[in-house]
């Protein structure tokens, strides 16, 4: 009965699946207008997505939801524009979701949909919203970012239905994943369209596309617009639908975000976010600087001095997981102040942020409507708070008003300025590792200044450094090692700042390696994200085997040891001579190893080598006995100049000396037996000397000295 019942409900389900399918179709075919939506149930939504909708407290969809979730449907091209934080997510998932379920998508499909995002965080949480959103359904998806186990990845990955990736890794997983088929593909989105198809990204999302059936369905969405025909080109759209207006500033600013920009020398500003930070402990704020050196040290310090709220950073060279575990402690807390650099600019939902301040002025606009959007998302307020330098103010913003962006200006009080400089110093004179990091965050913004593009805002000769680095806590300027050398090259101030117009920044230890071309092309790194492609060669370390090499190359002759005799002539040893010929054959040629020969090589000089020792083993025998000969000859003289002198005394007044040692005379002779082939080289006198036991001849040897002594 029971199994009877079981086998009636999945029969039920799976018909229930079919005809839910058949009506969504026929409502595709006559979809309800845009101004007749009002909640998520007035769209041809399937009932499993209504109910994750409805779980996650999402009912009455956003504008840009509305308009391109329709347009999604019906399996048309979007490029979607709308504002940072008006859900932009939702307006892309939907679709995804809604079009795996009415395909009849199965695990065993393979992949069906993918999602691209320029940075890690960004793409973790489109993951989560995915995740929630898509509960219901059965599909599987997957996370494909670096910095996390590429090999579980690639085990699991022909198994997901939807991938959510950052361009770097997904194309590594292309290059290399034997069980990844991209021919299954069925729909592409790119979130912040306009960043992954930058020129930091371009190669990479060329390479990427090439792989995916062009009959796809692509979904472009940001709060920015792209350099739109070009890339309808590169991704194949058809016939494009572009949702979001672009003109108005109020379509890419959020409503509720209040703007305001302050003007201050830059050695102020540590003492103003200082005091920022004292004056606002109960709130949730983002700063953003332009360097991870800056963000690192900042927050160091900060740390130290103990401001009285959380603080936290994040930055690009930490390491994954501790980036993940930082942007959900940041998500998590209502009273904390995030240090970050703009990989925390795009994208990034946190909910209830109250101030994004940026200390470092953006390279452009759109950098700044990115950072701004951090806050005042969905409908709440928020501020921003942008921080200029006198010689930076005009320029950007006259840039800011070219996009309509209006941004008033406002001044802080000075008696609200609290310095922490004298703490700082404290702090840096008691810990060198501190001290290094303000000095590496010192030549890191420095260098950010000098690789901007825009020269009319970022002058580095404008910059006091002396006073900077005194308020980042440092008693001594730090030389800046390229700009000493590019000032001593090229000789004016003016003609350095044209130079680096190609160039802009990049965090980097070394002097040296600065210059570097603005994003990379992700293609060429195996699976980051945000690592840049250095232009000049660095100053490559030289190992033996490249030297070897180059030796050969150039045909040039090894040195050879030789010795010589007092006379100048040659020393030459015979031992040495020994060798086969096929070496010094093999050596003559030309071209790299012949394992082969190299064997038959090894084991011919073997044989020389054995016959070599074998040689030097007899010569040190012969040596031997030549020494044990000589040895033996001196003592047989010695004993029979012994005996000559026994026969010219006159012993017979003498005791019997039977008698006296009869009693001894066996053990004399066994001593004798064992001492008689001893090779020692010790004299036979000698060791009598030392022996209790003398022998006969030994004992009258002494007698008739003493004897001799005595007279
Ligand atoms: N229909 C909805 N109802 C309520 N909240 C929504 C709705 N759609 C999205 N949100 C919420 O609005 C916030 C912003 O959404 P989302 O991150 O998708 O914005 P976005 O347009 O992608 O922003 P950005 O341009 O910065 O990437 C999120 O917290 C999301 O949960």
């Amino acid at each position: 009965m029971k199994i009877k019942a079981k086998k009636h409900d999945g029969t039920t389900s799976v018909a229930r699946t079919d005809r839910e399918i058949q009506e969504l179709k026929q409502k595709y075919e006559s979809m309800p207008l845009e101004n007749e939506i009002k909640k998520f149930v007035d769209m041809p939504l399937s009932q499993k997505t209504l109910k994750g909708l409805l779980d996650s407290k999402y009912v009455v969809p956003t504008e840009i939801q509305r308009k391109s979730i329709l347009t999604a449907l019906k399996g048309k091209d979007v490029m979607g524009t709308a504002i940072t934080g008006s859900g932009k997510t939702l307006a892309f998932l939907i679709p995804v979701i809604e079009h795996l379920y009415l395909n009849k998508w199965s695990r065993t499909d393979g992949v069906c949909a993918i999602v691209i995002s320029p940075t890690r965080e960004l793409a973790y949480q489109i993951f989560e919203t995915l995740k929630r959103i898509g509960r219901y359904h059965d599909f599987s998806a997957g996370l494909i970012i670096g910095g996390k186990n590429l090999k579980f990845e690639r085990s699991r990955m022909d198994q997901c239905n939807i991938l959510i990736c950052t361009p770097g890794r997904l194309l590594q997983h292309m290059d290399e994943n034997p069980l990844f088929n991209a021919t299954t593909i069925e729909m592409l989105v790119l979130d912040e369209a306009d960043r992954c198809l930058d020129m930091g990204f371009e190669e990479s999302i060329n390479a990427i596309v090439e792989h995916f059936p062009t009959d796809r369905q692509t979904l472009l969405f940001s709060a920015t617009q792209t350099n739109s025909v070009k890339d309808i080109a590169r991704l194949n759209l058809l016939d494009p639908i572009f949702i979001g207006e672009k003109s108005k500033s109020e379509d890419i600013i959020p409503e509720l975000l209040q703007q305001n920009y302050v003007v201050m020398e830059l050695e102020d500003k540590i003492t103003m976010l200082w005091s920022f930070i004292k004056n606002h402990l109960k709130q949730k704020i983002i700063v953003f600087f332009s360097s991870c050196k800056q963000v690192k040290y900042i927050f160091e310090i900060f740390c130290k001095l103990r401001p009285g709220t959380s603080l936290l950073a994040l930055y690009g060279t930490l390491h994954q997981d501790r980036r993940i575990a930082i942007y959900n402690d940041f998500t998590r807390k209502s009273n904390v102040v995030l240090f970050a650099t703009d990989i925390a600019s795009r994208g990034l939902d946190f909910p209830t942020v109250n101030w994004v301040v940026q200390m470092d002025c953006p390279e452009d606009a759109v950098q700044y409507i990115h950072r701004a959007g951090r806050t005042a998302r969905n409908k709440a307020r928020g501020e921003s708070l942008l921080v200029l330098t006198p010689s930076e103010e005009q320029g950007m913003i006259k840039e800011l008003e070219d996009k309509n962006i209006h941004i008033k200006k406002i001044h802080i009080d000075p008696k609200k300025l609290f310095s922490p400089r004298l703490k700082i110093e404290a702090a840096l004179a008691q810990n060198t590792e501190l001290k290094a990091s303000a000095q590496r965050a010192f030549v890191s913004y420095i260098k950010s200044i000098f690789l901007m593009k825009n020269k009319k805002v970022f002058n580095v000769f404008k910059l006091n450094l002396e006073n900077y680095a005194k308020s980042l806590g440092l008693i001594v300027t730090p030389r800046v090692r390229f700009l000493e050398r590019l000032l001593k090259k090229k000789g004016s101030e003016a003609e350095i700042v044209n130079e680096s117009n190609d160039f802009v920044h990049e965090d980097s230890d070394n002097d040296d390696d600065f210059l570097k071309v603005k994003r990379v092309d992700h293609d060429l790194c195996n699976n980051l994200d945000d690592v840049t492609l250095e232009l000049p060669k660095k100053n490559k370390i030289l190992t033996k085997a490249a030297a070897a090499k180059k030796a050969i190359r150039k045909k040039i002759a090894p040195n050879e040891k030789m010795n010589f005799d007092d006379d100048g002539n040659v020393i030459i040893d015979n031992i040495k001579q020994l060798r086969s010929e096929l070496p010094e054959e093999y050596e003559n040629k030309d071209g790299g190893i012949n394992i082969e020969i190299a064997k038959k090589v090894i084991s011919q000089e073997d044989k020389y080598d054995k016959e070599r020792f074998r040689q030097l083993v007899k010569q040190r025998h012969k040596l031997q006995k030549e020494k044990l000969k000589k040895h033996t000859d001196e003592n047989l003289q010695s004993n029979s100049a012994e005996s000559e002198s026994e026969d010219d005394v006159d012993l017979s007044w003498l005791p019997d000396p039977d008698k006296i040692y009869d009693s001894n005379r066996k053990a004399d002779e066994t001593e004798m037996s064992l001492s008689g082939d001893d090779d020692s080289e010790e004299p036979s006198s000698k060791k009598a000397k030392f022996t209790s036991k003398l022998t006969l001849s030994d004992a009258e040897s002494i007698a008739a000295q003493l004897l001799a002594n005595t007279v």
